[in-house]
């Protein structure tokens, strides 16, 4: 379902190659450290998953999590290496093509839930299937977000929303269009431990109804131990943590 063979992503040590993603970490230069030379994040990364299975990946702060991530996602390119997922081979499709793919294939979930301030509930969850061209979008969206428990905030503003009621819209919007894969980014970190118990309940009890693959990226190894597989990132490396 998801194999990511012999992945490198290499950047120039000055991040020109900046990101369209907001929550995508700079990387400080060290003062002695020259401009000029590129600096390998992942180096030779390996994972296969197969369809519906669950793998947590930890690993301290900078290791390459997130731009392990962002090559699943398809939002960033390899310099070597390839990604397929569900047989389509990422680096085949232009960038249109690579983001309706993911909109169909791919549900992502952030630490920061990267909820949309001026629209309700309902309307974050019905603009990816808008998006997507489903006439059904409100009501995909209103039984989603009904899935989540959140069947009585629907026209609610994050704002007015407590952060795991936002996570929940947040799950409820990347669930919605059943994406064969969920990445998850650190979901819980900016909850407090008792609430973000509850989404993390919630996320992996959807994840297993739904037979969904999941990506789960986070510093917490209880958490990441609730995954069937757990592996571990360290310099860019992927080495397998244990079952
Ligand atoms: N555009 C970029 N240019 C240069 N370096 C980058 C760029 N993006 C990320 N990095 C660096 O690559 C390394 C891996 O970053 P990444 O965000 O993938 O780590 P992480 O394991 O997710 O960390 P955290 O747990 O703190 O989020 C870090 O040293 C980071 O600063």
């Amino acid at each position: 379902m998801v194999d990511a063979t012999g992945l490198w992503l290499t950047v120039p040590a000055r991040p020109v190659r900046v990101n369209r993603d907001r929550w995508w970490p700079r990387r400080r230069l060290a003062p002695s450290e020259p401009a000029s030379r590129p600096i390998d994040i992942l180096r030779g990364v390996d994972l296969r998953i197969g369809a519906g299975r669950s793998v947590g990946v930890v690993g301290p702060s900078g290791s390459g999590k997130t731009s392990l991530l962002m090559l699943l996602a398809g939002l960033e390119q390899p310099s070597r290496g390839r990604v397929r997922i569900a047989g389509q081979d990422l680096a085949s499709l232009d960038e249109d093509r690579r983001a309706q793919f993911r909109g169909r294939t791919v549900g992502i979930v952030f630490q920061s839930f990267h909820l949309i301030g001026t629209m309700t509930a309902l309307e974050n969850v019905a603009v990816p299937l808008e998006l997507a061209g489903r006439p059904d979008a409100q009501d995909v969206a209103a039984a989603s977000l009904r899935s989540v428990g959140l069947g009585h905030r629907m026209g609610h503003r994050p704002a007015e929303l407590s952060g795991g009621e936002q996570q929940r819209v947040a799950l409820a919007r990347a669930f919605a269009p059943e994406p064969r894969l969920l990445l998850a980014d650190e979901p819980t970190g900016n909850l407090d431990a008792a609430t973000g118990a509850r989404v993390a309940e919630l996320m992996m009890a959807m994840q297993r109804e739904r037979g969904t693959t999941l990506v789960l990226i986070t510093h917490d190894p209880a958490l990441a131990s609730r995954c069937e597989r757990t592996v571990s990132m360290a310099d860019g490396m992927l080495s397998d943590a244990g079952t």
